[in-house]
Parts: C-alpha cells; structure tokens; sequence
C-alpha cells in the first residue's frame, strides 16, 4: 500500500476513534444529546479542518488527538449524577462540616442517614427541624463498635432493598495541644482512637453497603496530616494514618468500580476549633500532666504562647463551610471524583509549596501560617544567654 494511503488510514482510523469515543461520551452525560451533539460534531470537524490544513500531518494528528481527549474529559466529568434515589451515611453531625453537609444534601434531595454523639443535642435537634422528612438521625460514637453496628441494623432496615451511594467519614477530634515533644500520649491515643481506629470501625462496617451500591465514599482529612504543622503532631499523626488506609482502599476498590476521595479543608470555624473553653482545658490537662522536666526546659510562658497562638487561630478561621460542603457533594455526584480536594483559600499553594518547594521554605511557611511564636522554650533563653556572655 503506498506512504500516503497508508497515513490515511491511520488518520481516520485515529480519528474515528476519538470522534466515537467523544460521541460515547456526551451520549453517557445524559445531556440534552442531539443538540450538544450536533454542536460538539461540528466543532469537532472544523478543529480536524484546521489541524490537517495548518500543521504537518504527525504534528496536527496529536494536537487534534489531545484536544479531543481534553473535550471527552470535560464533556464527561460536566454532568453531575442524579441525586434521586441516593442515600447517604455521615458521620459527625453535631456541628461543623457534618451538620453543615445534612442541610445541604438534604437540600439536594439525598436520603441522608446523619449520626450524632448526642441526640437532643442542639445540632441534632436543628437538623431534625429543618431537613425533609428523608432525614434519620442515628446516635452513634465513632469508637464503640457496638453503636456502630446498631447505626448499620438502623441504616440497613430503613434502606430495604434500596443500596448505600455514600459514606461520609467527617467525625473527628484534635486531642492535641502544644509540640510534638510535649504533647501527652493522651493526646496521641485521643486523636488515633477517633480519627483513626474510630473512622476505621465505621468504613469497614459500612463498606459492603457501598460496595454493593458501586458508590462513593468521602473522608475529611486535614492537611496536617500530610505536612509538618507545628503542635499538631498528635492529630496531624491520625489524619496520616488515615490517608494512607484510606487511599489503599482506594487504590483495592477501583475493582469495584468505588470511588473514593479525601477532602483537605483549610481552617474554619467549626464546633471543636472556634471552642475557647475546649483549648483552655488542653493547656489546663497539658500543664497538669507535663513531666517536670520538660516543664522546667521549656517553661509555662512557652506553652501560654502556644495556647494564646490557637486562640488567635480560631479567630482567623473561616466561617463559610461551603468550600467544604461543596467538595462533599462533588467527591458524591460527579462521574469522575477527584481523588483529593482541597477546600479552602491557599490549600493549594500550600502543597504547592510542600511538593516544590525546599524544606526549609515549607517548613517556615507552616512556622508563619500557624505558629507565629516569638517566645523561646527557658532553657534556648539559658543557652543563648550564656553564649552571649562567652
Ligand atoms: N475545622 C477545621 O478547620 C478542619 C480542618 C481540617 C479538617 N477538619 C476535620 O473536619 C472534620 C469535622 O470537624 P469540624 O471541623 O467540623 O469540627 P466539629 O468539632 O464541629 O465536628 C466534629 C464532629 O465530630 C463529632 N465527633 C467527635 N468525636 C466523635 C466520636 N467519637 N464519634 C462520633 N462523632 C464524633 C462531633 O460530635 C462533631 O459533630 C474532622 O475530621 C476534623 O478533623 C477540620
Ligand atoms: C486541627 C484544626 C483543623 C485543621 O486541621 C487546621 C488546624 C490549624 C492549622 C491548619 C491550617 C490549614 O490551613 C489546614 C488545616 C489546619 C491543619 C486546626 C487547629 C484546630 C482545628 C481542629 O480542632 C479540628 O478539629
């Protein structure tokens, strides 16, 4: 066969596969197809035009290819998945993002099955006022196995033949006050117990629900556990270990067509962050327990800073939780969920900086971010002060 034949085969053959594979696409977006078919169409063949007169055949082959992958990816990941029909698990919705998150799925007309520590707390009790008659709260703490199998018997017999879409892991605590070093194994156990061991519990016992359903399922992380945050060593400790369990799973149940995304808030004001008392009672615990040795290198004035910094913190956190709940009901309904959200003003730039830039840069950069200390632990002030003398 000659050259020329020979290379017009292979650009239609080339061509005909992304057109069928573009079409296929916008055809399984369920968008209003002939219309946007007929534009995409035309669209398509005037960029072909335009490749073949204006580049060299090779050249104008792999522009026009990338771009009809470009459109196949947007076309497809446009349209979002009908709600109808779809239920939801959450975990932690007392307040914050996972109260936040029932008003708004149940806004979007999800079944939303929404457990809570407390019952008649006021969280629980504003939900039940103002979501649809769609919404169960169940009561459920994280870290007793048998709870969590009762919230799985409630779920299971509400739901009838009807599957789990998602699991929402959001319930978690920040037990952790103060550096890595000072921080107790209390905090450490706190933070693995709930972060952990707790969502760990609640995506093991729920995950056959959600296998079945081919569904989704959610995580709330956090970045510290993926960057050296100062003084949060403990929860950031937790959010790591959940990450990586989390994103095995992710990798092990793509056989079952599961998706599974993470969500990396920035700081906001939620129930346990915005909470004075609650910071009060860390140092309080922290100074009560501290062995008297590191109490004595470091000093109480070293550790008032630390709390003094985390109350600054919470009132530079943001309000809005949309970013957040946003994220949520994206990782739930689009047909290709990424596998990692960052919610929140300059959560990008922060990884951008963690991924890019050196060390030194990223760390001063977490230093700044959230941990502006100006007062040094007593016993740098001693050696500073001597080598001033020498
Ligand atoms: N607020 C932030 O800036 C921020 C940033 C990154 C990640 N996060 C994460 O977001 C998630 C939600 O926290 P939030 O900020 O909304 O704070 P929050 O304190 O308002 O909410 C935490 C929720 O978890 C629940 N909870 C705590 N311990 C539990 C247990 N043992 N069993 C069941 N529920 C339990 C609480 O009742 C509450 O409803 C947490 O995983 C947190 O680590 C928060
Ligand atoms: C850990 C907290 C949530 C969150 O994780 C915060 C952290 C403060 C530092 C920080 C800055 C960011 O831009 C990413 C989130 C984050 C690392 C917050 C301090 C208290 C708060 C909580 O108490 C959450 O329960």
């Amino acid at each position: 066969m000659e050259e020329s034949a020979l290379s017009f085969w292979m650009y239609l053959g080339v061509m005909s596969v992304f057109f069928g594979g573009t079409v296929k696409r916008i055809l399984a977006s369920e968008m209003s197809s002939a219309p946007t078919l007929l534009v995409y169409s035309a669209l398509f063949l005037l960029m072909e035009r335009l490749c073949s007169f204006c580049l060299p055949t090779c050249v104008g082959l792999g522009v026009f290819c990338a771009a009809c992958w470009l459109i196949m990816g947007t076309v497809a990941a446009a349209k979002p998945l009908p709600v109808e029909g779809k239920a939801v698990f959450i975990t932690g919705c007392d307040s914050g993002f996972g109260k936040a998150a029932v008003l708004f799925l149940d806004s979007l007309g999800f079944q939303v099955f929404a457990s809570v520590l407390d019952l008649e707390g006021a969280g629980a009790q504003e939900l039940q006022k103002t979501c649809s008659a769609r919404l169960t709260l169940i009561h459920m703490d994280i870290t007793k196995p048998e709870q969590v199998q009762e919230a799985l018997r409630i779920t299971k017999a509400k739901l009838g033949v009807k599957g789990l879409w998602g699991l929402v892991n959001n319930a978690g605590v920040c037990v952790n006050f103060g550096d890595a070093e000072l921080s107790l194994m209390s905090n450490y156990r706190g933070c693995m117990e709930v972060n952990f061991f707790g969502t760990l519990e609640v995506t093991k016992t729920f995950l056959p629900l959600v296998r079945q359903s081919q569904g989704r399922l959610v995580t709330i992380s956090s970045p510290s556990g993926e960057q050296p945050f100062p003084c949060l060593a403990a929860y950031g400790a937790s959010k790591a270990a959940l990450n990586l369990f989390i994103n095995t799973l992710r990798h092990e149940l793509k056989l079952w067509d599961v998706k599974i995304s993470i969500i990396l808030p920035s700081s906001y004001k939620t129930g346990q962050s915005r909470n004075v008392e609650y910071w009060e009672e860390q140092y309080k615990h922290l100074i009560e327990n501290l062995p008297l040795s590191l109490m004595e290198e470091y000093g109480e004035e070293y550790l008032l800073e630390t709390k003094q910094l985390f109350f600054q913190f919470a009132e530079t956190a943001t309000e809005d939780l949309s970013p957040v709940t946003n994220s949520i009901a994206e990782a739930l309904l689009s047909r290709q969920p990424k596998v990692r959200y960052y919610a929140g003003q300059g959560v990008g730039l922060m990884y951008f900086i963690h991924c890019y830039l050196p060390v030194s840069i990223s760390d001063h950069f977490l230093q700044k971010l959230f941990m502006k200390k100006s007062v040094l632990p007593r016993a740098l002030q001693k050696r500073n002060n001597n080598n001033k003398k020498k």
